[in-house]
């Protein structure tokens, strides 16, 4: 989830106060809490995986199902270096642990302007004092137009931090144009349309890392939502957390190392006519282990305005109202995400 710049505690520090208790701010209301001591669902479901490397006669009828049915799954074969996966996992990792807590703030993000670059806990800035904390500390990177990427904001430790991230944004962009133009052509479209539609990328690439938590079962690492802008790529570590609603169930994505989760997001509803679904997520917390995960948002302008492509509008009639990203964003800021409230307010 892009963040907004507000301070709070980090969480981390929290945690590592080993407290038995966390502090009622991080505590969920019944109905959203985790629900721990659930079975596991009877067959092993779990998010499709992908395999890239197929030939489209394969390959497209398997994405558009996963993009009808889930709007979230796994991808392998997916071009992007083995290697730089592991390593923007252990620079996140390293800058969350390596470093004491007055270097990390250091990189705190400016808390009056949202959607602001560096190091926080809290995502929503409300006007009301209730918000319920997510138990989770990021670093906001902005990557992309190049003209937002300011290196030296980023952490300096360890010394390949920013080579390391510079090279996962252009990995991630060209993962995201590909996958764009596979999304396009399973549709039926131009393969250039989603990427036509979204227009120039705005990347944002962040790095959450959830501390162990003294109470699991009452809390979240982050809060059920679908993202906003139009395509998500998400690695994470081999601790688990991620989970994604499907028919009303909470489903875990199985950490798979070398993998990336691809999240189809709101924009892509919209420009897709709702023919593929953005996915609703959230991270759960555990007592015992922290957790990573490093996701990219590809995002239009704040000034772009998106609408269901024309040739899906003349099969069954447009779905979503038009929308200029801008307002989207502000009002899912202003509002919070509550799953999906945001988008579900364009349906016609
Ligand atoms: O940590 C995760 O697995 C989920 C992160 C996420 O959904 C987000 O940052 O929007
Ligand atoms: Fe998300």
């Amino acid at each position: 989830m892009e963040v907004v710049g507000e301070s709070a505690t980090p969480v981390q520090t929290l945690a590592q106060s080993k407290t038995a208790k966390v502090p009622p701010q991080y505590i969920q209301p019944p109905q959203l809490r985790p629900n721990n001591h659930r079975k596991p669902p009877p067959s092993a479901t779990t998010i499709p995986l992908i395999d890239l490397s197929l030939s489209y006669d394969i390959l497209l009828p398997q994405l558009s199902s996963a993009c009808h049915q889930w709007g979230a799954f796994h991808v392998v074969h997916h071009g992007v270096p083995i290697n730089l996966i592991h390593q923007m996992r252990a620079v996140g990792s390293s800058f969350f642990e390596d470093l004491d807590a007055s270097e990390k703030s250091q990189y705190k993000c400016d808390q009056s302007s949202p959607a602001s670059e560096g190091y926080g806990s809290r995502m929503l800035v409300s006007e009301k004092d209730d918000t319920i904390l997510d138990w989770r500390d990021y670093f906001d990177h902005h990557t992309f137009p190049i003209t937002r990427r300011n290196p030296s904001r980023w952490p300096r430790h360890p010394p390949y931090y920013r080579n390391v991230v510079e090279e996962y944004s252009e990995q991630m962009k060209l993962l995201c144009q590909k996958l764009m133009a596979m999304i396009s052509e399973s549709l039926g479209l131009q393969s250039s349309s989603i990427e036509d539609a979204v227009g120039e990328f705005y990347q944002n690439i962040t790095v959450s890392y959830y501390p162990p938590c003294p109470q699991p079962e009452l809390t979240l690492g982050l809060q059920s939502h679908s993202d906003m802008g139009a395509v998500t790529l998400l690695i994470q570590d081999d601790v688990g957390g991620l989970e994604v609603l499907k028919d009303g169930e909470w489903v875990t994505v199985q950490p798979l190392s070398d993998a990336i989760v691809v999240i189809l997001a709101d924009q892509t509803e919209v420009i897709t006519n709702g023919e593929y679904k953005s996915a609703v997520h959230r991270a759960i917390t555990n007592s015992n282990r922290a957790r990573l995960s490093v996701a990219t948002f590809h995002d239009p302008a704040k000034t772009r305005t998106i609408s269901p492509a024309l040739e899906l509008v003349a099969k069954s009639g447009p779905r979503y109202q038009e929308v200029l990203y801008g307002s989207f964003v502000k009002s899912w800021y202003t509002k919070g995400p509550e799953g999906k409230r945001n988008l579900d307010a364009l349906l016609l």
